[in-house]
């Protein structure tokens, strides 16, 4: 086998792998109201420091077409169109950019310093809470400041860890060589 296709095998399996650990983090969630605090954002973050932009957004929508099908994939076991397309679908589908963004943090020679990540990571954070708590109003008629404070206040704290935590997580994987190279 050439190194090429090593290198893409290699990067298959860790695509999978990340939309499948996202699928498990649906199930360490709070339910705190119209939307969970979940553990499902941490692996988003992951696939994209971990994967760059292109992967990392491939794993999400991997996940996404799994729920979509009938996977007990999403937040708290749910799955279907009826609860992709719900008042947490701002979220969802908005995980697509929060991957990519995060994997723009990713160097060419695959390294993430903290401050691009930070910088990436805190934009991506932004992006979704946008994408999420917009889409909570409207599906939900709520007031924007009610979106603002069911969609987006609770979850700034433990949002915030988990960025750290998939940056740190990232960094590690790529030193010790678990991740694969760029074609
Ligand atoms: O219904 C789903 O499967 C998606 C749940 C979305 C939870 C959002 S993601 C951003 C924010 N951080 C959390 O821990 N929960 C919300």
């Amino acid at each position: 086998m050439s190194k090429d296709s090593l290198t893409d095998l290699h990067q298959l399996v860790w695509t999978a792998l990340l939309a499948a650990t996202i699928g498990a983090g649906a199930y360490l969630i709070v339910p705190i109201g119209p939307v969970p605090v979940s553990m499902q954002p941490l692996f988003v973050f992951l696939a994209g420091f971990a994967l760059g932009p292109r992967r990392g957004a491939m794993a999400v929508g991997l996940y996404l077409l799994a729920g979509a099908l009938g996977l007990p994939v999403f937040s708290g076991g749910r799955s279907g169109l009826g609860h992709l397309f719900g008042p947490t679908g701002g979220y969802l589908l908005g995980w697509l950019l929060t991957a990519w963004v995060c994997g723009m943090a990713r160097r060419q020679d695959g390294t993430i310093p903290w401050l691009r990540g930070a910088g990436f990571g805190l934009t991506a954070l932004a992006l979704l809470y946008a994408a999420g708590a917009a889409w909570l109003k409207f599906a939900l008629s709520l007031s924007w400041h009610k979106a603002w404070l069911a969609g987006v206040v609770p979850f700034i704290p433990w949002d915030a860890l988990k960025l750290g935590a998939a940056l740190a997580g990232a960094r590690y994987m790529t030193r010790i060589g678990l991740m694969p190279g760029r074609r």
